[in-house]
């Protein structure tokens, strides 16, 4: 049986056995508890994409429940709206909400967001207890009209199972956002930044995506307790929520269950310790401080970790395609000869000049080198023309348009691809993924798409891309296991394999030969000749002059930051500049590395 199907069999379980649960009582505190795990895993959802997927915390959520709560109240208190458009009203409002304050928090790295939302979380606090004219304070706002059907307003058993509806709808949705390619960009966000824009994703929108979708769903949680209650005050809007909010999502753990988890234990909880609000206040202090330091998979990566040992054949991953007919590149130049031109780069780090006023042309379909001596600015130059480092100084032109000062994922999406000196991979996630991220621009589904599950046709048809080229890289029989598990030479391969997925028409290769034994290192010329071959054009650093002899058409040598001569490789070979920049660095030209191979510093 598929997992898919293995998934849904579930869900029908789950969702017959909860719908019956309410049938079997009339106890209002009970059926008050259900609707409450409902609510929670609502807020929590949202909140997982957020901090389980891309990694970021944020303290103030109970501001953006209560923009959903306010909205309601006033739209149905104030303006006489009907309550289910006021409710979609809630969603909308704080969605919007989360915009404006994700836009200026998310430019800025570390505990920004964090700070930002605590801000914000009091600013609301504050607003809404004190502004009395229309907040109405601790007084609250009386007569918020409840969702009501045919006219009959909901029961307490109608709000379980319309809490259970949403429940499932929005666990239906985000599973197909987060298992495409949605969901393997936030991951790669949150392991990577640099190695995610180099493969055209936007770790800026990523994350205020991320920020919205948990806004969204934190202001339905606060809408539906306004309306149930048909009250809501500014009681409700404290700093605890906001606490308690992110704990369900790191005491559930980062995994699509992980939420649910976390509703239904820190509801109970909360529901058996709120006669006593000190010891409950303690108590999730406690618990996040466990969360954070003993379980930081959660409960979820707990009870999968259970699963590993006991019943494997849970887990065991969807098996693949058989043969596939063999990996053809797309999306190659359109006859340029010049395929990259850059005029006068120039950057300085303080009195550093690792690149000064340096010109290069990179002609279509030839192997470019790029060498010098240790610190001559061979990365910064690469870091220029791939985005990541901003010139201060000078033009760069790529497959005919101007790309000068272009972020990342802009100028990958124009077709350069990447790999790094120090790997940059997504460690966590399988090869097969690694492979698919490489893909994720030449993925056709959109995010409504995704949410909807439109787009099943494009994802096999990139996991069929990504088998092709990892079995063109000799990787295929690791494609499920985890990147970060492999050996350092299969993940130099690996990302090499991740880089051909954006479909360049540029390859940048920084010290691809770095840490690989003389076998290897071997393999490697021939891959990087048969890329060639496929009509892609290389430009790679290397200090392997064996290497950089046999695959290059072209070299180019820096020296503190300026380029010092270029051409072919015995031209450069026996450039007297050259020989004096080598001896200069290390007394001696050539030296022997560890494994034999011809090795200059
Ligand atoms: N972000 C930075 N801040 C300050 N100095 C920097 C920065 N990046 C690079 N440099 C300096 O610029 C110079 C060139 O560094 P770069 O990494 O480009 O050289 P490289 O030729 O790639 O060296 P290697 O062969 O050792 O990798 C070095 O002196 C380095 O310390």
């Amino acid at each position: 049986m598929t997992g898919e199907r293995k998934h849904y069999i579930g869900l029908t379980l789950f969702v017959a056995l909860a719908a019956v649960v309410p049938l079997s009582t009339d106890n209002d505190f009970y059926l008050r508890v259900l609707f409450l795990i409902g609510v929670n895993y609502i807020a929590a959802a949202g909140m997982n994409v957020l901090v389980g997927y891309t990694g970021q915390k944020s303290l103030g959520h109970a501001g953006l429940f209560a923009v959903g709560a306010y909205t309601t109240a006033l739209l149905t208190t104030r303006w006489g709206w009907n309550p289910w458009p006021a409710f979609a009203a809630a969603g909308v409002m704080a969605g919007l909400f989360g915009i404006v304050i994700a836009l200026p928090a998310l430019r800025v790295k570390g505990p920004a967001l964090a700070m930002v939302t605590i801000g914000f979380g009091i600013v609301v606090e504050k607003i809404v207890s004190e502004w009395q004219d229309v907040f109405a304070g601790q007084q609250g706002i009386y007569g918020v009209l409840p969702l009501s059907l045919g006219g009959a307003m909901f029961s307490s058993k109608h709000w379980v199972w319309f809490v259970l509806l949403l429940g499932v709808t929005l666990h239906v949705m985000l599973r197909l956002l987060l298992r495409g390619r949605f969901g393997r960009a936030f991951m790669a966000v949150n392991t990577a930044e640099v190695a995610a824009e180099s493969v055209g994703i936007s770790v800026y929108r990523f994350k205020v995506l991320a920020f919205v979708i948990s806004a969204v769903t934190c202001g339905l949680a606060g809408a539906l307790i306004a309306q149930q209650n048909q009250y809501i005050n500014s009681d409700f809007i404290t700093f605890n929520l906001s606490v308690f909010i992110l704990l369900m999502v790191l005491f559930g753990g980062p995994s699509i269950y992980g939420p649910l988890l976390g509703a239904v234990v820190l509801t109970l909880l909360d529901a058996f310790l709120s006669r006593w609000p000190s010891v409950q206040h303690f108590t999730y202090g406690a618990l996040l401080l466990f969360a954070l330091y003993a379980m930081p998979d959660g409960l979820a990566g707990f009870l999968r970790k259970i699963s590993r040992k006991w019943a494997p054949s849970l887990l065991s991953p969807e098996p693949l395609p058989g043969q596939l007919a063999p990996w053809r590149p797309r999306g190659q130049g359109n006859g340029e000869e010049m395929l990259l031109e850059a005029e006068g780069l120039y950057k300085a780090y303080g009195g550093v000049v690792p690149t000064n006023n340096v010109d290069i042309r990179i002609r279509a379909g030839h192997v470019h080198s790029l060498i010098g001596p240790n610190g001559a600015g061979k990365t910064t130059l690469l870091n220029i023309l791939s985005g990541i480092v901003p010139p201060d100084r000078g033009k760069i032109r790529f497959g005919g348009g101007d790309v000068t000062g272009l972020p990342p994922h802009r100028i990958a999406r124009a077709g350069l691809g990447r790999t790094f000196q120090n790997l940059k991979l997504f460690t966590g996630m399988s090869v097969l993924d690694n492979v698919k991220l490489g893909l994720h621009a030449n993925i056709p589904t959109g995010f409504f798409g995704s949410l909807v599950g439109s787009g099943g046709q494009a994802e096999k048809a990139a996991r069929d891309e990504a088998l092709q080229i990892l079995d063109a890289l000799g990787l295929r029989d690791k494609a499920q296991e985890i990147a970060g598990s492999l050996p350092y030479g299969v993940q130099r391969r690996l990302e090499l394999a991740r880089a051909l997925a954006t479909h360049p028409r540029l390859l940048l290769l920084d010290e691809p030969a770095a840490g690989l034994n003389p076998q290897e290192t071997q393999e490697l010329v021939q891959v990087i000749l048969r890329i060639r071959d496929m009509g892609i054009t290389v430009l790679l650093i290397e200090h392997h002059m064996d290497l950089v002899m046999a695959v290059s058409d072209h070299v180019i040598v820096l020296d503190y930051g300026q380029k010092i001569a270029e051409g072919t490789p015995e031209q450069v070979q026996n450039d007297p500049r050259v020989i004096a920049a080598y001896l200069g660095a290390e007394d001696t030209m050539e030296q022997e590395d560890e494994e034999g191979g011809v090795y200059v510093p």
